[in-house]
């Protein structure tokens, strides 16, 4: 397990920067391998270590454990015993806790057999509390990386992002709350960390917080299992600025809704700032309460678009000079023109490219290491556009599984994203009805008529379909 373990961070290290690697691989601990059940068990030391874990990297620790282990597996990362740093109020017990944890038997390993790797775990376990201390403000749960310095400003979010300095300059009395909403990958989370982070270098004493949406519930568990709600409800309704990630989360979430209901109530009427985040807008938004989301159209509602090519390419100067690397035009330009869907995966794609130079010695890349360094991805978005590329632009929107593309399974909410998928594909490629009816687990030429016939109706009549079917367009068109 061990030895997986050390492989598998050796690999990571060559697709995510030091910093990252320090502050969230690191701390993680082996815990075993259930092999009949290919389940591979990791500890993170706090909630919000493990949540960040869980959204940033687990594809990529599930791939390789895959490779390693020769079967498909799941990773499950729960937290380190007895280190729940987040009590029932939210707040961090331990603020350093997460740092320090290098596998205790392997650092005792390593240390008997190996003086000289011991100091450098060492110094690794001292580097790991200086990059979280420097990444995260416990306190907050702000990334202090993420500021609007740092966020690259283009027509796909030049509205957000002056709604939210606007914000940040007079919170609690421009707009509240203010809803951010759109796809995948496109920096809201950026944003809303960027406002958290002006407030406080603004140094007025605010108090700040940063939740996402998940902890938000798992905070309500915890409160109604330890008989908190008082103490919970006195943290929540006395921040000056509560930043709340990814609200779909929500959804279904009865209890959850209605305590946070309350606390909306309670800030809004204190003048207090609230800055959501959600996947969709307001009224799209399902398993909600209504008087919950007529709440969150009070204030103000901005889109954040997948960015125009220019900005891609801004972007991919940006953190390539930020990485240290020196990054020619047209290399941008062709990364750019290829990787079209968001900022996550420009930012995935920069690091490959980064890894493979620095692997073959070389300060200054060209279009030819690109193509090298991403081969894979390239191969899937190769700059025309396929029903592949539709599938999966679709799915990644809709946040459903591409296999649901071609399933038969027919439930409303992959009905439709599928009937889109079949529309755009009629549009924008120049298959025949038959032929996409095939790519899609072949299905009846009418079946996708009616699909194309249905999308083309609807979106006439729903401003809202004609404008998803816009940004996919626009993404697709790159
Ligand atoms: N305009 C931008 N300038 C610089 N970096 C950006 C920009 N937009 C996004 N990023 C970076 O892209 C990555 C993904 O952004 P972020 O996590 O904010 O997306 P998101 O919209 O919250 O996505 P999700 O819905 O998946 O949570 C982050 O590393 C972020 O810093």
């Amino acid at each position: 397990m061990n030895e997986f373990w050390l492989s598998c961070v050796n690999h990571l290290e060559q697709d995510f920067p030091p910093q990252q690697i320090s502050a969230w691989i690191r701390p993680l601990v082996p815990l075993d391998f259930n092999e009949s059940e290919a389940v591979l068990r990791l500890s993170a030391p706090n909630r919000f270590k493990l949540d960040w874990v869980k959204k940033n990297f687990s594809n990529q620790i599930e791939q390789y454990a895959t490779d390693w282990f020769k079967k498909p597996v799941r990773l499950h990362l729960e937290l380190q015993a007895g280190n729940d740093a987040t009590n029932a109020s939210g707040k961090p017990n331990d603020v350093h806790s997460g740092a320090l944890a290098i596998p205790a038997g392997l650092a005792a390993r390593v240390s008997e057999n190996n003086p000289a790797a011991a100091a450098a775990a060492n110094e690794v376990r001292q580097e790991s509390v200086t990059a979280v201390v420097q990444a995260v403000d416990e306190k907050s749960r702000l990334n202090t990386d993420l500021t609007f310095e740092t966020f690259v400003t283009g027509k796909a979010n030049q509205l957000a992002r002056a709604a939210a300095l606007q914000v940040a300059e007079n919170p609690g009395v421009s707009y509240n709350p203010l809803f951010l909403y759109g796809g995948v990958g496109l920096g809201k989370t950026h944003l809303i960390h960027a406002v958290g982070n002006a407030m406080m270098q603004a140094g007025l004493g605010k108090k700040v917080r940063y939740v996402h949406a998940d902890q938000y519930v798992s905070d309500v568990v915890k409160a109604y299992q330890r008989k908190a709600f008082d103490d919970f409800k006195r943290y929540y309704h006395s921040l000056d600025l509560l930043l709340i990630d990814d609200i779909q989360f929500f959804s279904g979430k009865n209890r959850t809704q209605e305590e946070f209901f309350y606390a909306f109530e309670a800030m809004v009427a204190q003048r207090k700032q609230i800055i959501i985040t959600s996947d969709t807008y307001p009224k799209e938004l399902a398993g909600i309460d209504s008087r919950l989301i007529s709440r969150f159209d009070s204030g103000l509602t901005v889109a954040i678009e997948p960015p125009e090519l220019e900005m891609r390419v801004a972007i991919l100067l940006r953190k390539a000079e930020t990485e240290g690397l020196a990054m020619p035009e047209e290399v941008a330009f062709f990364i750019a023109k290829h990787l079209r869907s968001n900022v996550r995966e420009l930012e995935g794609a920069l690091r490959k490219v980064l890894a493979y130079a620095r692997f073959h010695g070389r300060e200054v890349v060209n279009v030819d290491i690109c193509k090298d360094a991403l081969k894979d991805l390239l191969s899937v978005s190769s700059g025309q556009i396929t029903v592949e590329n539709i599938q999966k632009t679709v799915a990644d929107y809709y946040k459903m599984k591409v296999a649901d593309m071609y399933s038969k399974r027919r439930p409303a909410n992959i009905a439709m994203p599928r009937q889109v998928a079949m529309y755009l594909a009629k549009e924008l490629t120049q298959k025949s009805l038959p032929e996409i009816g095939d790519l899609f687990g072949g299905r009846d030429h009418t079946t996708v008529l009616h699909a194309v016939r249905k999308i083309s109706d609807l979106r006439l009549k729903q401003n809202d379909l004609n404008h998803t079917l816009h940004v996919l367009e626009q993404t697709l068109k790159g």
